[in-house]
């Protein structure tokens, strides 16, 4: 990998039976980046990153994290080498404050040490990045939705990753919230963390990345910044063909 490169993917297959949902993908990421991983419904997006997150086994290809082969990592060794994943679903724990549900993320997953943890001082900081820090004994199923999602992205910050994968962030966000949102997640790219993003809403999507890969039937269909994207032909008829992208 060239110095700049801080992640790729390498000929990534994924099939489920006879179903091929990620055919031989091949993309890297720089480390100034912010990199659209976008494609019609169906189209793998979410597949490879279960496969980048070691919850799927890959049937061929790799994963390479800077200098590393993560490929046949389990997941929390991936988390400990430095990548966090949003996931579309949100999953804190209901019976948890919002400040309790950071907290559980600070922890190292390994059970025999002694440190880590964080201060209240540093839950307040990470919530406060996503305008959380009023509501540190609120109960998540009190939140709503917009909130309910940030602090999906506070608990993967919370494991001090240096690369976030982040899956469908503005879904079910108001154009205010989707503004809000891309300002934050600026902020954490501008800290020098490498994203990830994969949205069907464009204009969101389209407004904070550096560069688009698209894929479609779990291959790659075109790369190219996001004004090259929006004019791509090939691209154009993939989504006709029946994606669902909202403005
Ligand atoms: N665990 C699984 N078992 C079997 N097939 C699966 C599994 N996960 C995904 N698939 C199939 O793989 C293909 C790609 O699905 P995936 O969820 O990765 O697409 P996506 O691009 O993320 O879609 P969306 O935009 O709707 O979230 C689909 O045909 C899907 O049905």
């Amino acid at each position: 990998m060239s110095s700049d490169t801080v992640f790729r993917i390498d000929e990534l297959r994924k099939e489920f039976g006879g179903l091929v949902a990620v055919d031989d993908l091949s993309f890297d990421l720089q480390d100034d980046e912010i990199l659209g991983l976008i494609g019609p419904n169906g189209s793998g997006k979410s597949t490879v990153f279960n496969c980048i997150m070691g919850i799927y086994d890959v049937t061929g290809g790799s994963v390479q994290f800077r200098d590393t082969d993560i490929t046949k990592l389990d997941t929390h060794d991936i988390v400990n080498r430095g990548i966090a994943r949003v996931s579309q679903e949100s999953n804190p724990i209901p019976s948890s404050t919002v400040g309790e549900n950071i907290d559980l993320f600070t922890y190292p997953n390994d059970i025999f040490s002694l440190t880590g943890g964080a201060s209240q001082a540093e839950i307040l900081d990470i919530a406060r990045r996503f305008d959380l820090d009023e509501k540190l004994d609120t109960l998540p199923g009190s939140l709503p939705h917009a909130d309910v999602r940030r602090l999906e992205i506070a608990k993967a910050l919370a494991t001090e990753p240096e690369m976030l994968l982040l899956d469908e962030p503005f879904a079910g966000m108001n154009q205010a919230e989707i503004r809000e949102l891309s300002d934050q997640i600026r902020d954490i790219h501008a800290e020098g963390r490498p994203i990830i993003i994969v949205d069907h809403n464009m204009k969101g999507l389209m407004s904070i990345v550096d560069r688009v890969v698209v894929i479609n039937s779990g291959q790659k269909i075109a790369e190219g910044s996001p004004e090259e994207i929006a004019n791509d032909e090939t691209v154009q008829k993939a989504y006709l063909a029946g994606a669902e992208v909202t403005n």
